[in-house]
């Protein structure tokens, strides 16, 4: 007889591995090499934007208060003292009757307080001079895009943590960060394990599969922040098994294993936990798939001990790794996020555990949708393929019609929240 297991709430185990989660260190990168990382640090504006006043439009600016008598039958006339283009500062500090022709993003000169486009001005020459009309009159300020109006110099504006897409990376640029101060990535030791397993450039042999979840793990790990380190292969072996983990603790900051955590007579994994005296946090969770998940602690060291069926495996990562590398990486918003949608099918499953359907979450007319990606069954893999979702359905349930509205967490999305949600 084995031992029966106790599943716990999704929730609960999640709360218990993020017990374990820490924040771990930073590191400087080039600002081209920032793409997709995790700010370290929390950026200020060291300057106001925009740092001086300037047109928003090409045309001319002068004192608006020459402009107070203009109308159509009496036009004002300027003369255009100055041309100033993008990037240079004008000479001349405006008197009455006087503009410069000014070109977007230029600086106001002094005297100047306001702008009118080229499209409301008449120009001409006189004498070899030159000469700007206007038929309306226009007021102080009026088309000066005003310094610090867009932000001023000292506001908080992106919090550490962030992950860094191209709106950040244009923040960073304009307050002058060459180098970022980014998250360093945690590092994840991944075995994979199973006699079974062949190698992806292997042959298909009778009674053996390719690896598949080495490779799908290690694209979770990169799509989640973290970088692995790729262990290779253990075949259901106490002893060789159990010194390849031992050892493989020693060089990283947390370890995954696929397969071997159910009750199987060569599923190791439990045992080695006991023997590397790991404390397991839990063995069993009240979901599917990946009810078997088991994660361990060892001192300081996450061990998840994620199921070899390949959508089980998936889950599992997404739940309960995922939120520990967002927390790493200084994320105040570790979980995937969770909304609502509408099944366009039915779903007649009933749910004993709480389900998470590999799902495709699409926007139609104004709705968010969601639908099965495919065969809902833990050994499945082409369900994945199209996986951008999971529909949580809550255990206890007997199954749900289309048009019902059910549970969404995105995982296709760098916007984490700052809550873990519950089932
Ligand atoms: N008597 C019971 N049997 C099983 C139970 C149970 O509660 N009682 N749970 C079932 C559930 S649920 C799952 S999920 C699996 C979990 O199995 P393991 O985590 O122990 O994984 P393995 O036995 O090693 O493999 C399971 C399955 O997955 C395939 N696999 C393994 N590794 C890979 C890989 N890297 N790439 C692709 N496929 C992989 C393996 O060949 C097996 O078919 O246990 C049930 N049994
Ligand atoms: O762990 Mo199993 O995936 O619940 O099917
Ligand atoms: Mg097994």
């Amino acid at each position: 007889m084995i031992e029966k297991r106790k599943p716990i709430e999704v929730t609960e185990a999640v709360n218990r591995v993020m017990t374990y989660a820490r924040e771990l260190t930073y590191e400087i990168v080039p600002i081209e090499e920032s793409d997709g990382r995790v700010l370290a640090e929390d950026i200020y504006a060291s300057h106001p934007i925009p740092s001086f006043d300037k047109s928003p439009y090409d045309g001319f600016a002068f004192k608006a208060a020459d402009t107070n008598y203009a109308s159509q039958d009496a036009p004002v006339s300027f003369e255009v003292v100055e041309h100033i283009p993008a990037g240079t500062i004008g000479k001349k500090t405006l008197k009455k009757g006087e503009a410069v022709r000014i070109m977007t993003g230029a600086p106001l000169p002094k005297g100047a307080d306001c702008v009118a486009m080229f499209e409301i001005c008449q120009t001409y020459q006189e004498n070899e001079k030159e000469y700007m009309s206007i038929k309306r009159t226009i007021n102080a300020l009026d088309n000066v895009n005003r310094k610090g109006s867009e932000t001023l110099e000292g506001t908080h504006l992106v919090e550490k943590g962030t992950y860094i897409h191209p709106g950040v990376k244009a923040v960073l640029a304009t307050f002058g960060h060459a180098t970022v101060c980014v998250a360093k990535k945690p590092l994840i030791g991944l075995f994979t394990t199973g006699t079974e397993l062949l190698d992806v450039s292997d042959d298909l042999v009778p009674g053996k599969i390719r690896n598949s979840n080495g490779h799908m793990i290690a694209s979770q790990i990169n799509r989640a922040g973290g970088e692995v380190r790729m262990l290779g292969t253990l075949a259901d072996d106490f002893e060789a098994s159990y010194k390849a983990i031992q050892e493989a603790l020693n060089e990283v900051d947390m370890l995954i294993t696929t397969g071997g955590v159910s009750v199987g007579d060569y599923d190791l994994m439990p045992d080695i936990y006991d023997k590397l005296e790991a404390e397991q946090l839990f063995n069993k969770v009240a979901m599917r798939p990946g009810s078997v998940t088991t994660v361990a602690v060892k001192g300081n060291q996450l061990l998840f001990g994620l199921s070899g069926n390949p959508s089980a495996c998936y889950v599992g990562f997404e739940l309960f790794v995922r939120p520990v590398i967002q927390k790493a990486m200084f994320s105040k918003q570790p979980y995937p996020p969770k909304s609502k949608a509408y099944l366009t099918t039915d779903f007649p499953k009933p749910n004993p555990f709480t389900r998470f359907v590999r799902s495709r979450v699409v926007a139609k007319d104004g709705q968010i949708w969601i639908e099965p990606a495919g065969i809902d069954k833990s050994a499945v893999v082409t369900s994945l393929i199209e996986t951008n979702a999971f529909m949580m359905l809550p255990g206890g349930t007997r199954g749900f019609k289309k048009g019902d509205k059910v549970e969404v967490i995105f995982l296709d999305t760098y916007q984490g929240q700052t809550e873990p949600w519950t089932t």
